[in-house]
């Protein structure tokens, strides 16, 4: 049985994993954590998620139930993780991260806690994105090079405070990587104005936010004559949060290292 706890218990995806981690035999609820000072505080983590009472109730400090769990889930903000993550250093703990939006020298931070710390880190952590992220890698490879345009479209709700997701700059990053390319060198990420052609390399970006879309991503690769579009949809939380109790399991058998959901569902290279 692996002892999760999950960080921003009372966000869209920490209420969505109490149900996750509920439903799954082999997890239970060890607690979860609100934003110091909440006034959601001592609420109990069933009732914050629409189960009804579990007996396990919010805190707001990690220390007050660091003895009753293996593994913590954290779908927060980019400073609020990194604090986690020197956390489960300190204490032996082990981290599923699925938060999006670090900048390079938050990306480098987390980086440096591969050799202390056993963490899967994924901008999505869905089943259906991570076979996607193949079927790209094949797609690219073929016609990538051989004139077609590539742009990656996004959509999600209108709470979303990072862009472009992290899922679509994972999927810019494959068919860059399969290509040779870099995102800093091909991605483009606006376009406005007397913006002129683009260019036959560069990678494109667009992004939209509206009402509840829970995530939306398509790949285009589109030449003259025809358009090939790789598209997923997420259509409710519980693929994220499956994804993440199913690592949350598996991260809890592992030395430490840095581990994504391709390591997770065994699809890695
Ligand atoms: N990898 C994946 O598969 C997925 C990743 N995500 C990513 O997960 C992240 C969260 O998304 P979402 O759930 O929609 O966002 P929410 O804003 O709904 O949830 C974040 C929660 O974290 C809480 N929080 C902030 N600081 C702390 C703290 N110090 N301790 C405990 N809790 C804290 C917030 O509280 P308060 O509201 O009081 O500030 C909020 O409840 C985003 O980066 C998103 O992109 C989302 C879905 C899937
Ligand atoms: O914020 C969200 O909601 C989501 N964020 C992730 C991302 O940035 O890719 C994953 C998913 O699409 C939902």
């Amino acid at each position: 049985m692996t002892r999760i706890a999950i960080v921003g218990v009372a966000g869209r995806m920490g209420r969505t994993l109490v149900n996750a981690v509920q439903q799954d035999p082999q997890a239970s609820l060890a607690g979860g954590s609100v934003e110091p000072g909440s006034s959601l505080v001592g609420a109990d983590l069933g009732e914050l998620a629409g189960l009804g009472k579990l007996g396990v109730t919010a805190v707001d400090s990690l220390e007050a139930i660091v003895d009753d769990f293996d593994v913590l889930i954290d779908f927060t903000a980019p400073r609020v993780t990194l604090g986690n993550l020197a956390f489960c250093a300190e204490h032996g703990k082990r981290i599923v991260i699925g938060t999006t939006g670090l900048d390079d020298d938050e990306l480098a931070e987390l980086d440096a806690y591969r050799d202390r710390v056993p963490f899967v880190f994924a901008p999505n952590m869905s089943v259906g994105v991570n076979l996607t992220l193949k079927l790209l890698q094949t797609a690219a490879r073929a016609l990538g090079d051989e004139g077609y345009d590539i742009e990656v479209v996004e959509a999600h709700h209108r709470h979303k405070v990072d862009a472009p997701s992290g899922t679509a700059l994972k999927m810019g990053e494959v068919v860059a990587e399969s290509l040779g390319r870099t995102l800093k060198e091909h991605g483009v990420f606006e376009r406005v104005g007397q913006c002129g052609p683009r260019s036959d390399k560069e990678i494109g970006f667009a992004t939209v936010r509206a009402g509840d879309i829970v995530g939306e991503h398509t790949v285009m690769f589109a030449t003259e004559g025809e358009r090939i579009e790789i598209t997923h949809k997420a259509s409710s939380r519980m693929t994220f949060a499956k994804g993440a109790v199913r690592a949350a399991r598996w991260v809890a058998e592992r030395p430490a290292g840095r581990y994504d959901m391709q390591d997770v569902l065994g699809l890695a290279d």
